[in-house]
């Protein structure tokens, strides 16, 4: 099997397991990888990542040009941007999933970073998490939005929406996106009580010993 044929199974095989545990749901989302010359594999706009069939998957250039499949995300150009900005990120992952999205949904006093380190594997996985202002989806200043905050920082939150996350790989960006919706539950699980996210020397011992 070619490595875009692998690519577009891994995409199919991967966003059925998101829909099935109820990451993504009706047609919200959307998933992407590079291929190794810089185009784009990316989900179909309007689709159902728990429903895609290979062949559907659309296909872009690096300047957002359809080349072949199905009319591509609308979100395509904030995948293009995230891979301009991190030449090591091989997949992007963008979904509504519940606790995450209820996060961007309310108001934070700091848009820099909108979910403590409350566990080892969040600082590891995703560090930061930056709040985007809202835009309306597909908004080309959505993606120039992305853009800046690609530069620094795998994973982001879009105001009233949700995640963006990026990873050298498609299960690894989707573990990451797991860690964020998982730490999202714990944040609203812990509510009004006093929590103890981790300080900023042990966020570093890990950033230490186990660099992304
Ligand atoms: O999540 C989405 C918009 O932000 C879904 O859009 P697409 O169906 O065009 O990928
Ligand atoms: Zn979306």
């Amino acid at each position: 099997m070619s490595r875009e044929a692998e690519l577009r199974a891994d995409l199919v095989r991967l966003g059925a397991l998101l829909y099935q545990r109820g990451l993504a749901h009706g047609s919200a989302g959307n998933l992407s990888v590079r291929l190794d010359d810089g185009s784009l594999l990316v989900t179909p706009t309007n689709s159902c990542l728990g429903m895609l069939r290979p062949d559907q998957i659309s296909r872009v250039s690096p300047a957002g040009k359809l080349l072949d499949g199905d009319p591509p995300s609308k979100e395509a150009f904030f995948h293009l941007a995230v891979y301009e900005e991190r030449p090591k990120a091989g997949a992007v992952v963008h979904l509504h999933s519940t606790y995450s999205v209820a996060l961007s949904c309310l108001c934070h006093d700091c848009a820099e970073d909108v979910l403590p380190p409350l566990t080892a594997y969040y600082a590891m996985r995703v560090g930061r998490l930056p709040l985007i202002d809202y835009y309306r989806p597909g908004d080309r200043a959505l993606a120039e939005a992305v853009r800046a905050q690609a530069r620094n920082h795998r994973a982001m939150l879009l105001a009233n929406h949700g995640p963006i996350v990026s990873a050298a790989s498609l299960e690894q960006a989707i573990h990451a996106y797991e860690e964020l919706e998982e730490t999202a539950k714990i944040f609203f699980i812990l509510g009004d009580r006093p929590a103890a996210p981790l300080d900023a020397r042990r966020v570093a011992e890990l950033e230490t010993a186990f660099p992304s």
